[in-house]
């Protein structure tokens, strides 16, 4: 198998091409809010949006109908066009590689719109090879376009070979900006039993030892996450390669409670963001994926604690050392980031005091 050299990752893939980066920038992406530019009431909301939502994602793959296609493509033009994003991102999710409409997709959105283009979500991402085409493509249509900055792209993760190889994907391109669990898609291709889109199952639980003996008694039940393994995988290999992971949908639009409790999930166990299909789903997403006023009240004490950042100290009768420490500046970073953006949360996060 033949590898490219360091220097040869960092050179454009095309004459004319912007350079890749070398690091992927921490931009807020709590949420990612889908719309289909093809559907005239949701392409009307998209202007007030801006600002409300850190990522808006004209989508041109599933969930729109194939005789839109074409329609939902020129809307995201237009909507690009007319559109001052100001802070927030504008991204698009692209139809499959295999499909007729992809090739035409890239073309047009990157030589159209490439200058207000931040990331592609490619689809049914399956290996490496999947991502080395995109970002051949890419550059080549960004040196005909004559864009300047180098487009990202973002991999969903909803195939089993996919989920095989996030590895590999992850590290394919240093245009990879980040991953995101397809759970529908990926629940078909793995032949589970479940039909919801994201969220648990009540059939997938561990239930407590009978009590006394008695196996037809009351015994609580406690319902496991049917995505966790996949989530933690993915997790560990966007931390390697220095890119974020992302929850992904949450089909319930009604069941909030639930949502929140998927979003939550994700972001303890290091997801950046999550998608959000539904306007009511933003704010939830907002508030989930930004640290709580005590987390970043706790996160500051120790670091102040910590004075130097080695050594260990006792507070409230625990433990804290170079280790926790940076546990806390993860926190305080993401507060800085989000801050930046998000007058609301900066207002919220400089009143805090911080106790000795
Ligand atoms: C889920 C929806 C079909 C619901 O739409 P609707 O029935 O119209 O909802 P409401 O009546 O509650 O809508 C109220 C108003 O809000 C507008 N609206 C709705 N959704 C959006 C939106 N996403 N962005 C902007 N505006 C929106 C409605 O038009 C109403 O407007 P008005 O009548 O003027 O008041 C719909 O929300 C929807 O289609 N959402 C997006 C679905 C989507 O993108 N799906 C694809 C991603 S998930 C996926 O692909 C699976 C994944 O790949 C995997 O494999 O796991
Ligand atoms: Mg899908």
């Amino acid at each position: 198998m033949s590898h490219k050299s360091p220097k040869d990752f960092f050179a454009p893939l095309a004459v004319g091409a912007p350079a890749p980066l070398r690091e992927i920038p921490a931009r807020p992406s709590r949420a990612i809010h889908f719309f289909d530019p093809s559907n005239p009431k949701m392409a009307a909301k998209v202007p007030d949006m801006v600002g409300t939502v850190d990522v808006l994602l004209g989508n041109l793959e599933d969930a729109v109908k194939a005789d839109n296609k074409l329609a939902a493509r020129q809307g995201l033009v237009d909507i690009a066009k007319a559109t001052d994003f100001g802070k927030t991102q504008l991204w698009t999710r692209i139809n499959s590689l295999d499909s007729p409409w992809v090739l035409d997709d890239l073309v047009t959105l990157v030589t159209e719109i490439g200058d207000k283009l931040d990331v592609v979500m490619v689809p049914k991402v399956q290996g490496p090879e999947d991502i080395h085409y995109v970002d051949r493509l890419l550059a080549q249509l960004e040196a005909k376009g004559g864009v300047e900055r180098p487009i990202l792209i973002h991999a969903i993760l909803e195939t089993a070979r996919g989920v095989a190889n996030v590895e590999e994907i992850a590290l394919a391109s240093p245009r990879m900006q980040g991953i995101s669990l397809g759970p529908a898609d990926l629940a078909a291709d793995r032949k589970m039993k479940t039909t919801r889109v994201g969220g648990g199952h009540p059939g997938y639980l561990v239930r407590q030892d009978p009590v006394d003996g008695d196996i037809q008694g009351n015994r609580t039940i406690f319902q496991q996450d049917l995505w966790h393994y996949t989530i933690a995988k993915m997790v560990d290999a966007c931390a390697e390669a220095g890119i974020y992971p992302y929850y992904g949908p949450f089909g319930d639009i009604t069941d909030v409670v639930a949502a929140e409790d998927q979003f939550r999930n994700a972001f303890l166990l290091g997801c950046v963001g999550t998608w959000s299909l539904h306007p009511k789903q933003i704010e939830i997403a907002n508030r989930v994926f930004s640290p709580s006023v005590e987390d970043i009240k706790h996160a500051r004490r120790v670091v102040k604690a910590m004075g130097d950042g080695t050594g260990a100290v006792m507070l409230d009768g625990k433990m804290e050392d170079d280790a926790s420490l940076k546990q806390c500046l993860v926190l305080v970073d993401l507060a800085e980031e989000l801050a930046a953006i998000d007058p609301k949360l900066k207002e919220l996060y400089d009143t805090i005091e911080i106790e000795d």
